[in-house]
């Protein structure tokens, strides 16, 4: 199990400076709830900015180039991210499969640039309804993993796995507890079996319609190490519901 719940809030393609103040909320409650690691991902447009504005959460990008420089017009390398402020990069999330056609071997190679420059990586994966309907979800997950992950390296220094069921994602639909768990067990397994013992250490979020009300019964299963949120990251009220969430379960499990 790893040290401590990781919370980490995706703000995807929404937020202008006036939302510092969200993040500067966050981080300010943050403090009080140490035994959670509290991190947002802003827009690119905005990561020096909240990078200045906190003091104790982390701050990441949601995405990079897999290459270091170079004619890339709009793109962004991972050292850049690094410059601006963010200590880790959210790589693979399914709206970056979807809408922009990223392979498992460009997510590869992104990890690559990633791991070069400095930065931790946050690794989604996860399977659309349909998938899941016909009984592939684990084949799916588990297949992004290994066709993203590099075999031979002690991965728990800088990977965190966020497992984000697609059709989870935005709808308010969430998969049963005995779902998540059973998923979080096998990509356990899978990094167990890649990286051995150390994959203990390994932070899995659960992301897809986390809000306060159902993130306690979510963070208490085996193998959920925290999660990955996106609509309720937009706000500090609701953001730092999920934050107080784990922290009680911390003081629980204490
Ligand atoms: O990166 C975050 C996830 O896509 C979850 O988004 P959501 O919390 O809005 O469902």
């Amino acid at each position: 199990m790893a040290e401590r719940p990781y919370i980490v809030g995706n703000w995807k393609m929404n937020g202008t400076r006036a939302m510092l103040s969200e993040a500067r909320a966050i981080d300010r409650a943050s403090q009080r709830h140490m035994k959670v690691e509290v991190a947002l991902a802003p827009p690119f447009t905005l990561i020096h900015a909240v990078h200045r504005e906190v003091e104790q959460i982390g701050v990441g990008a949601q995405d990079c180039h897999a290459l270091t420089e170079g004619a890339h017009t709009g793109d962004i390398s991972a050292a850049m991210a690094l410059d601006a402020g963010a200590k880790f990069v959210i790589l693979g999330h399914s709206e970056r499969r979807t809408n922009h056609g990223e392979s498992d071997a460009l997510i590869r190679d992104k990890v690559a640039a990633a791991r070069e420059a400095g930065l931790q990586v946050i690794l989604c994966c996860g399977e659309s309804e349909a998938q899941r309907d016909a009984g592939e979800a684990e084949a799916h997950v588990l297949g992004q993993l290994k066709a993203a992950l590099p075999e031979s390296d002690n991965a728990s220094e800088w990977l965190t796995v966020a497992y984000e069921p697609i059709w989870a994602i935005g709808t308010g639909r969430v998969p049963t507890t005995d779902d998540i768990a059973a998923m979080h067990g096998a990509i356990r397994g899978l990094l167990t079996d890649m990286y051995g013992d150390a994959a203990a250490e390994t932070r899995i979020l659960y992301g897809g319609s986390v809000k306060a009300e159902n993130a306690a019964a979510i963070l208490a299963l085996a193998d959920v190490d925290g999660a990955l949120v996106g609509g309720a990251s937009l706000t500090a009220e609701a953001f730092l519901g999920i934050v107080y969430a784990a922290a009680e379960g911390e003081d629980e499990r204490a």
